[in-house]
């Protein structure tokens, strides 16, 4: 595991048009990103505290803005074979700064929230409980520094039901069976 930017991770200001009525963002716009489309988009809220994650998706990427609050992205790229050449980021998203980030699958990420916030995320696919593997977001095996010890968790955040080897090899076999048959 190394520390820096990850292959295929894109984030990117927006631009906000502010005047006498108010504001207007581009959000989306196709050519940003490397997905051809979106198959769904969550709108979630998070109590200050709160930690979703860490999760990896077998095949759908995602797309995230922060509306209101701040998201502290915890990242770790799963794709390589070798250990060492999985590396660990970690972003932070405000929406006072406005911004969108996309994580390409196989990077599992968490969320942690200091305050509580709302935002918008796409998938490239449709959600499926079958298609989300995870592991504990304080396994020294992601790199990730988060600044608390004692979030609030989901049950199945707080106790996952694979390690960092079982969710990385669960996620690969995934990964192989939807490029046989997509
Ligand atoms: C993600 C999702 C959940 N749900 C349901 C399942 C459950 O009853 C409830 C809450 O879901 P979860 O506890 O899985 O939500 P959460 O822990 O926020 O899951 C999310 O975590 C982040 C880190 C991600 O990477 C996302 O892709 C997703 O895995 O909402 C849907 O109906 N559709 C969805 O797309």
């Amino acid at each position: 595991m190394t520390e820096g930017s990850i292959d295929g991770v894109v984030v990117r200001d927006l631009v906000v048009h502010a005047d006498a009525r108010g504001a207007l963002r581009e959000l989306y716009v196709a050519d940003w990103v490397p997905t051809p489309a979106f198959q769904q988009w969550n709108l979630v809220t998070s109590l200050a505290g709160t930690l979703r994650g860490v999760h990896v998706h077998p095949r759908h990427s995602d797309y995230l803005h922060v509306i209101s609050g701040r998201l502290l992205l915890g990242l770790h790229d799963l794709r390589p074979d070798d250990p060492a050449a999985r590396r660990s980021q970690m972003l932070e998203l405000d929406a006072e700064r406005p911004q969108v980030a996309f994580i390409p699958h196989g990077v599992c990420h968490g969320f942690y929230f200091p305050v509580s916030t709302t935002y918008v995320y796409g998938l490239s696919s449709r959600w499926s409980a079958s298609e989300e593997n995870g592991c504990r977001y304080d396994d020294p095996r992601l790199g990730l520094r988060w600044p608390t010890r004692d979030p609030v968790l989901s049950p199945r955040d707080e106790a996952p039901a694979t390690d960092y080897d079982e969710m990385r090899a669960a996620w690969a076999a995934s990964t192989s069976r939807h490029a046989e048959s997509p």
